[in-house]
């Protein structure tokens, strides 16, 4: 097993989701939401179940979203000219993002909604 190398992975990775998280709008928002999501989560006291669950669901939409940007990135280099192929994949990943975002959305109204609700009814 080489950690050196395993190490530079990492770094990497880290890279990337630095640059993502900075550089790409959608992910400037995803990062607001992960942050009012965790200060949500600590406010309401959530149990283990519903901590996974939600992490869960923050890191499925940031996978999607990078996974999302590195397509759109790669297609832009293999051409910036309208091709129908090209659009077909930009609009396939986004679906992706849309996907996670919307589970997370539902994850999000399940455990915090109630909360919120009784929160505000006092
Ligand atoms: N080269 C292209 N050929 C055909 N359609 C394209 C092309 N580039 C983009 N599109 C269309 O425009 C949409 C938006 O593409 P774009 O690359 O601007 O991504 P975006 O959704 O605006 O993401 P971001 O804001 O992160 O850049 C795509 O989903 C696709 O439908």
């Amino acid at each position: 097993m080489d950690f050196k190398r395993m190490f530079r992975s990492f770094r990497f990775a880290g890279k990337g989701l630095y640059q993502l998280a900075l550089q790409e709008n959608n992910a400037k928002f995803h990062l607001l939401a992960t942050v009012l999501v965790l200060m949500g989560g600590g406010y309401f006291h959530l149990n283990t179940v519903e901590w996974c669950l939600v992490t869960f669901a923050i890191v499925l939409v940031w996978a999607a979203e990078a996974i999302n940007t590195a397509l759109e990135v790669l297609c832009d280099r293999i051409s910036t000219q309208k091709d129908p192929m090209i659009g077909k994949v930009k609009d396939l990943a986004a679906g992706g993002v849309l996907v996670c975002a919307m589970g997370a959305f539902a994850v999000g109204v399940f455990i915090f909604g109630p909360r919120i609700l009784a929160f505000f009814q006092g």
